[in-house]
């Protein structure tokens, strides 16, 4: 398998005259903790897509450990979408079974673990589930499965801050030495910012700042900080 977990190069796709991204070129190593990070409408959930091989690029290529994107590398990827919902009709329980049948590389054992971290009943249907809790059922389906990327689009929307810290440090401990490679977008900067090993900073599309989160705290301030005068 390829060293570096995601590539693109000159990768563009528009929707009209909005262009979500914009010629953009971009290396990620495996094992890595990278914050993708930008303002609304950046391009970060386009990206996303691009990189599941659920939305086709216009131009460009896009590789993920070598392969394009497509049905043969859903055993390599798990996503969890922005606004991502259950059946509403259907339990965690239930969520739990079909992701074992269905979902590449899921562990049930870890997915039960990781349930009880979270205070989550799995008795509870999806529809009684408040928005916190369904959006903990969906992270948990994502991070209970074995694949060398993660993808993670907005994991914390919704969910209150006592739990965001407590998710955050589930991640860490889910993520821990030789893990996956892991891929997060959020506006929670400052909760999240422990957590990224790299940030990529996206501004219409592009590319505006990236590096190691260190080198980047050295230089420009917290992540946040970044955020902010990027946006100036
Ligand atoms: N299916 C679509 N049809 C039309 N326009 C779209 C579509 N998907 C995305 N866009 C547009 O592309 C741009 C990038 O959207 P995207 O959702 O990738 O941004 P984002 O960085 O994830 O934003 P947010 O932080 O608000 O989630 C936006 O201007 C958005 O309106």
């Amino acid at each position: 398998m390829s060293e570096l977990a995601v590539q693109l190069s000159g990768v563009t796709k528009s929707y009209g005259a909005k262009r979500a991204l914009d010629a953009l070129t971009l290396e990620i190593p495996r094992g890595q903790v990278v914050g993708i990070l930008g303002p609304n409408g950046a391009g970060k959930s386009t990206l996303f897509r691009i990189l599941t091989g659920l939305t086709r690029p216009d131009e460009g290529t896009v590789r993920i450990f070598g392969e394009a994107p497509g049905w043969r590398t859903n055993r390599l990827v798990a996503y969890l979408p922005d606004r991502a919902r259950w059946y509403a009709d259907h339990t965690a329980e239930q969520a739990l079974r079909w992701a074992e049948t269905f979902l590449p590389g899921f562990d049930p054992a870890a997915a039960r673990r990781l349930a009880e971290f979270m205070k989550l009943d799995l008795r509870m249907r999806a529809g009684d589930m408040s928005r916190g809790q369904e959006a903990r059922l969906m992270l948990l389906l994502c991070l209970a499965r074995r694949v060398p990327l993660l993808i993670l689009d907005e994991p914390f929307t919704g969910i209150d801050a006592p739990s965001r810290a407590r998710i955050i440090e589930s991640l860490v401990t889910h993520i821990g030495e030789d893990g996956p490679t892991v891929l997060i977008s959020t506006h929670e900067l400052h909760e999240a910012e422990p957590l990224f090993d790299h940030a990529v900073f996206l501004v219409d599309g592009r590319v505006a700042l990236a590096g190691s989160a260190e080198e980047l705290r050295r230089k420009h301030g917290s992540m946040n900080e970044i955020m902010v005068s990027l946006l100036r």
